[in-house]
């Protein structure tokens, strides 16, 4: 049986990379989910055999009484907003004044969900835990484990804290909206309330049946790794395992920024999941450490907010 349940969690963990991470399946759903239903029975038939970093945990352990407080080790701190063009070239004139004229730009999606936190030791998970004020959250470590794009064990046995937006898809919105409206319950207004609310409730069998994701969009802090870039190092985080948004891209110019912010206004509604900006960040890490932080947020970063 031991032989069995590791040939079962060594192929559900590649499989569920492919298909939650990279959203690339290689297997069917059925042959999936045939698999975790072999494993979840040989663990209940040989409960010795079960690990904490096994794919079952995915469906979720026993209610906890209450949410441990979190301190952050560096704060999670709020972006400034820009609503225009011109903000953004302002933005990108106070850059270049301090750090002169090399400074390239990563721009990403802001998913519109719950930030979270998440901390890993020798390459597995240890806790997760939502941004709160920013220097203390709540441990929303077993809610999180549910969530098949959070990666349990790294491919690589780091000890790292990522941060990352936690969502809601439209369309598992949709369906729990209308499960809700069956049951003659409050519907939830919006993706964000909703993953909000499957992460902050007790129940961590609840919150696996919500078809959460999440998509991984800074480093907190690595050790042992020298990273290229910014960009370089979601790609980086990609390739140990986290879920990074293929929709990020480099750019070398503000004009270039300016042009992904109008393209994204008009396919907002094309993505599977909702986004209420664009964030823009200088790509160089020495050049972030050069502009450092005002009292509560980044110098080298930005959020573009649409129009609501
Ligand atoms: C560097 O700090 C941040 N970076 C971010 N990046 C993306 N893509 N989305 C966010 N919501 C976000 N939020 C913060 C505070």
């Amino acid at each position: 049986a031991e032989k069995r349940v590791e040939e079962l969690r060594a192929s559900l963990e590649e499989y569920g990379y492919h298909y939650y991470v990279l959203d690339n399946p290689i297997v069917s759903d059925a042959e999936y989910d045939q698999l975790l239903n072999e494993l979840i029975k040989l663990e209940t038939d040989f409960p010795d055999l079960v690990t904490e970093d096994s794919p079952t945990v995915r469906v979720g352990g026993q209610p906890l009484p209450f949410f441990e407080k979190v301190e952050h080790r560096t704060p999670m701190l709020s972006l400034g907003n820009a609503f225009s063009a011109d903000d953004l070239l302002d933005f990108d004139r106070r850059v270049r004044s301090l750090v002169g004229d090399e400074v390239s730009y990563s721009c990403e999606l802001k998913i519109d969900g719950l930030a979270i936190s998440l901390t890993y030791e020798n390459g597995r998970l240890v806790r997760g835990a939502t941004r709160g004020d920013g220097t203390v959250g709540e441990d929303i470590t077993e809610n999180l484990k549910t969530i098949p794009a959070i990666p349990l064990k790294l491919k690589e046995n780091l000890t790292l804290e990522v941060r990352g937006e936690a969502f809601m898809p439209k369309r598992s919105f949709d369906q729990l909206n209308e499960a809700k409206e069956q049951a003659g319950e409050e519907r939830f207004a919006n993706p964000r309330n909703a993953a909000a609310g499957s992460l902050r409730q007790l129940d961590p069998k609840l919150a696996a049946k919500r078809n959460l994701s999440m998509f991984v969009y800074a480093i907190g802090y690595i050790e042992g790794q020298e990273l290229p870039s910014h960009h370089g190092g979601l790609q980086y985080l990609q390739k140990i395992g986290f879920r990074v948004n293929q929709e990020s891209k480099k750019c070398e110019t503000i004009e270039d920024v300016i042009q992904y912010t109008e393209e994204w206004v008009a396919k907002r509604s094309d993505l599977p999941y909702e986004i209420d900006g664009i964030v823009i960040k200088v790509d160089q890490l020495d050049l972030q450490q050069e502009l450092g932080f005002t009292a509560k947020s980044p110098r080298w970063a930005i959020a573009f907010k649409f129009p609501a």
